[in-house]
């Protein structure tokens, strides 16, 4: 098959991880017979130094002639730390998500057996845990009016959604349900936010067609916790923007670490495939991140978009492999494992191609 890749690597460590997710993409062209042709784009802080704009014009004319986009990361300390700052890297990110009407986010939760040692969670809790999250991305207080009023003291971020915005990601969400273990969990806010009551209504509205799936109703403080202390009731789990974001990071901690996570933003169109880490100015250029998040988003892509299931599950076969040979990058290690097999960057992703 030939398939036309826009990589979109962006700032810190998406620049050192999607190497690696490029180098997955070309052997498996390799191996499998198929023809991956490239384009790269820009994003985030590495647009704003070329461009003065987070977002250009030309990535997303680039990104919506593509068959899917490797994507890395986006974010600079410079902004982290300055509030004021009216250009940001991480409009970029929304702005892109936006202009392709990505508005369903999937998160797999999936614990490689090797890393059960990993987590911070105690093995005995985790073991066989496998969660997919919907992550609604195109709505919420991300997208909602935002401003500040009279003399600049008070701030506002609107939440708000629509039906069609919630019909359509909960549709998402119940399909999968229906392929996985039939149980979905939609997450919000119903007991204090109008928004979660319109959530929670369209999300029973949409469930009477589904009656073979169990469905609950989690709020997102009792679901924080649900998620760390029995991890395994969890099969699909639905929720809006902001929520969504939040619990993902808590879930990595499941997957053993932010390094970990993939994830597919799709839609009625292209897909994009990213890591849920950010951009980690604690360790860029140190060349120690763990890749293996944008391998997997790698792998998300190859099924989703391309529809080439064999190849997605070579990828993560290959990653299953590495991790029985004990390899690990410093993220997912801990203190029994030998000097010698904690890995680099460039390092992890050899042993993954050596696989493949
Ligand atoms: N999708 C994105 O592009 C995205 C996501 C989150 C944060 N950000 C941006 O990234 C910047 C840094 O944010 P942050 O530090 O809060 O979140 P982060 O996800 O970048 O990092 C959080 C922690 O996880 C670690 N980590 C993340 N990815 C890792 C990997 N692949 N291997 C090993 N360790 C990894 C980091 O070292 C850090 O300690 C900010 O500017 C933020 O806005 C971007
Ligand atoms: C960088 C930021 C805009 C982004 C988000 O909040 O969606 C990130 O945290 C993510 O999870 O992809
Ligand atoms: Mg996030």
């Amino acid at each position: 098959m030939k398939k036309h890749i826009v990589v979109i690597a962006g700032d810190g460590i998406g620049q050192e991880v999607t190497t690696v997710g490029k180098q997955v993409l070309d052997r498996i062209a390799e191996r499998f017979g198929h023809e991956f042709t490239y384009d790269e784009a820009l994003i985030g802080h590495a647009a704003i130094e070329a461009t003065g704009n987070p977002l250009p014009e030309e990535t997303i004319t680039k990104s919506k002639q593509s068959d899917a986009i490797l994507f890395g990361a986006v974010g600079h300390p410079k902004y982290d730390n300055d509030p004021s700052a009216k250009v940001r890297p991480e409009q970029g990110l929304l702005g892109i998500r936006k202009a392709l009407g990505l508005y369903a986010n999937l998160r797999p939760i999936k614990l490689f057996d090797e890393l059960l040692q990993a987590s911070s969670i105690k093995p005995e809790f985790l073991q066989g845990a496998d969660i997919l999250f919907f992550r609604e991305l195109t709505g919420d207080v991300y997208f909602g009016e935002k401003g500040r009023r009279d003399d600049g003291n008070t701030a506002y971020d609107l939440m708000i959604y629509s039906r069609y915005e919630v019909e359509r990601i909960a549709v998402k969400a119940f399909d999968a349900a229906m392929t996985r273990r039939k149980k979905l969990c939609s997450v919000d806010k119903a007991n204090v936010l109008e928004s979660s009551r319109l959530w929670r209504e369209v999300v029973q509205d949409v469930a009477k067609r589904y009656p073979e799936v169990e469905v609950e109703h989690q709020f997102i403080d009792t679901a924080a916790m649900l998620l760390i202390k029995d991890p395994r009731r969890f099969d699909v789990v639905v929720t809006g923007n902001l929520f969504g974001d939040i619990l993902t990071d808590e879930a990595s901690q499941i997957a053993g670490s932010m390094g970990m996570l993939a994830s597919a933003s799709i839609g009625d169109t292209t897909g994009l495939y990213e890591p849920i880490h950010g951009s980690a100015h604690d360790i860029t250029g140190k060349g120690v991140a763990n890749p293996l998040a944008s391998v997997l988003s790698v792998a998300l892509m190859l099924e989703i978009s391309f529809g080439m299931k064999a190849e997605a599950e070579a990828v993560v076969d290959a990653i299953d492999q590495v991790l029985k040979a004990g390899f690990r990058t410093r993220d997912i290690a801990n203190a029994n494992t030998p000097a010698d097999l904690i890995l680099g960057t460039e390092a992890m992703g050899k042993q993954v191609l050596s696989k493949l």
